[in-house]
């Protein structure tokens, strides 16, 4: 019984970062492009160049529907939401902008956390 609780207590605490990190990086100024999903009936071209959407709100609910069983998953999708966002964007642009600033400023939060 021990090893089992053990397991789930690494888990919680793994979980209990993700849940900060996630509104660490909802708080930053440049956050706004991905708090939501991209309306890609709405941008023309989105769905047919992003394969996998992802945003910072849909992070949360899946945080919040225990979909992510590691650090490791939810950084994947954090990443996803970078990668997306550099694939559709110039750097030289005000959304390009802020992408590269969050995966910057989303790296020195992991460097914090180990
Ligand atoms: O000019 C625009 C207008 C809309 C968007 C972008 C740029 N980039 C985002 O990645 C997706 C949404």
């Amino acid at each position: 019984c021990y090893k089992i609780a053990q397991i789930s207590k690494d888990d919680n605490s793994q979980l209990a970062v993700c849940r900060v990190l996630l509104a660490e990086l909802e708080a930053h100024k440049d956050a706004w492009p991905f708090l939501t999903p991209v309306n890609h009936k709405v941008i023309l071209g989105y769905r047919k160049v992003i394969k996998r959407p992802m945003d910072f709100s849909t992070i949360r609910r899946k945080l919040n529907n225990n979909l992510y069983f590691s650090l490791e998953t939810f950084m994947g999708d954090v990443n996803l939401v970078f990668d997306n966002c550099e694939k559709f964007n110039e750097d030289d642009s005000e959304i390009g902008r802020a992408g590269h600033n969050m995966r910057k400023f989303f790296d020195e939060l992991l460097q914090l956390k180990k």
